[in-house]
């Protein structure tokens, strides 16, 4: 297997909470140490302890993220829980740049306005579960989240799903079941496609 992608566009993975994005990305990254990178977003929110700036997040304040807007300089923003969030274009020619792949992992909605904007190219991945009910026990064995979040998260996956399933809005669909089978699709798509 090549040790790079041929093809050099950034991957967007998205899919409802709980289903195994971030466990895929942690192990594309391990099994191809240098090759890729995760875009750092910018947010309106505090750092949290530990937080560098610049690698966990860009933190900036309301005026300077409004002003970014105003520029056109994010591929998708959002606002959630009273702060914004954004991907910027420059985040990711800076990765570019230094020869990396750049992986974001974008909820549906960062997905719709990347999709809007012609002069953005990039692979679009969805990561399906198995069913809602194992996404449940995923979510529910994870530990991190309150019910009445896990019952959010479901309802919202449903909305996904079904965003997958009508819109031609992905390249690629993978069911997280089997793990290992997962990752080699996922891997598979990124090395050999076309
Ligand atoms: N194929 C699988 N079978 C069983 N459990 C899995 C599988 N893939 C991932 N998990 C587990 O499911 C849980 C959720 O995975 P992960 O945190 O990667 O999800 P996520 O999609 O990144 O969620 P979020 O969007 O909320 O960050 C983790 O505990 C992970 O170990």
């Amino acid at each position: 297997m090549s040790s790079s992608p041929q093809d050099r566009r950034p991957i967007v993975i998205s899919g409802p909470s709980g289903v195994g994005k971030g466990t895929l990305i942690q192990k594309l990254f391990n099994t191809h140490p240098e090759t890729f990178a995760l875009a750092v977003s910018h947010t309106t929110r505090s750092p949290r302890p530990g937080e560098v700036e610049g690698i966990a997040y860009y933190f900036v304040c309301e005026d300077e993220f409004k002003s970014l807007i105003a520029e056109n300089a994010f591929v998708e923003h959002t606002f959630f829980s009273g702060h914004h969030y954004g991907t910027s274009k420059m985040t990711i020619e800076n990765q570019t740049t230094k020869g990396l792949i750049v992986v974001l992992d974008i909820e549906m909605h960062g997905i719709q306005q990347m999709k809007e904007n012609p002069s953005f190219e990039a692979r679009y991945i969805f990561i399906r579960p198995p069913s809602l009910q194992a996404l449940e026990e995923r979510l529910r064995n994870r530990g991190t989240e309150s019910d009445r979040d896990v019952e959010k998260r479901l309802a919202q996956a449903k909305i996904e799903m079904e965003y997958a399933d009508s819109e031609d809005a992905y390249d690629k669909i993978i069911v997280n079941d089997d793990f290992d089978k997962a990752f080699e699709e996922l891997d598979g798509f990124i090395y050999d496609a076309a």
